[in-house]
């Protein structure tokens, strides 16, 4: 029993991958709210939950790619061709999650919130998983762009940790080789 309920959970997270190419299926905004329910277990020292989410669904995924697009705008206020086939990408892919951690002005307390919005994110990737739910967390140029925050209402003293764009996979890429442990690990059993 123990041994198949391991077998699962390292199968999970061995088997996740990052997806970019999504059926056009949507996905329910109840089971993404549970499945955030089910992600804020994750450890956070001093239960600060350093966390809050703003779900772009349905017609106000429109409010999101209006905000990519006015953060993408050249000089002369006209959007690039690549920009232009981004947004269009991003109109396809079902959800899009953004996901804010107030940043603390204390250091120690700004990391340890940073190490737990990212436990908590990847709770929420493997859950997903599980449930045949696949998404990509990016952290691209843009999120950093106070055209961006400013058109999602992120505030001053926030920090997108990232965007998770969600869907059902299309595709699921081949693993990439992770490096052995044993390259990684000291072991010190002695004195
Ligand atoms: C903090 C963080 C930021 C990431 N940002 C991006 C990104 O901006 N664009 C992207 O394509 N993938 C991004 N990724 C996904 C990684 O590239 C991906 O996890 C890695 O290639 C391994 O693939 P896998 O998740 O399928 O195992 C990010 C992952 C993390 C943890």
């Amino acid at each position: 029993m123990m041994t198949n309920r391991l077998t699962t959970i390292d199968s999970i997270i061995k088997g996740r991958r990052s997806i970019k190419k999504f059926k056009s299926d949507a996905v329910s905004i109840d089971e993404i709210v549970s499945l955030l329910e089910v992600a804020k277990w994750a450890p956070n020292h001093k239960l600060t939950e350093p966390w809050r989410f703003i779900l772009f669904a349905e017609e106000g995924k429109e409010a999101f790619i209006d905000a990519y697009k006015k953060s993408q705008l050249g000089a002369d206020q006209t959007l690039p061709e690549k920009a232009k086939k981004k947004a269009a990408y991003f109109n396809q892919i079902p959800l899009h999650l953004v996901v804010v951690m107030p940043e603390h002005p204390r250091q120690k307390t700004w990391d340890e919130d940073y190490g737990a919005v990212s436990a908590m994110i990847q709770n929420f990737q493997l859950a997903a998983w599980a449930r045949g739910i696949g998404m990509i967390w990016r952290t691209n140029d843009w999120i950093y762009d106070p055209v961006f925050r400013e058109a999602i209402g992120v505030e001053s003293g926030e920090k997108i940790i990232g965007t998770l764009m969600i869907g059902y996979a299309d595709f699921v890429p081949e693993a990439k080789e992770r490096t052995s442990i044993k390259d990684k690990l000291t072991i010190v059993t002695t004195n």
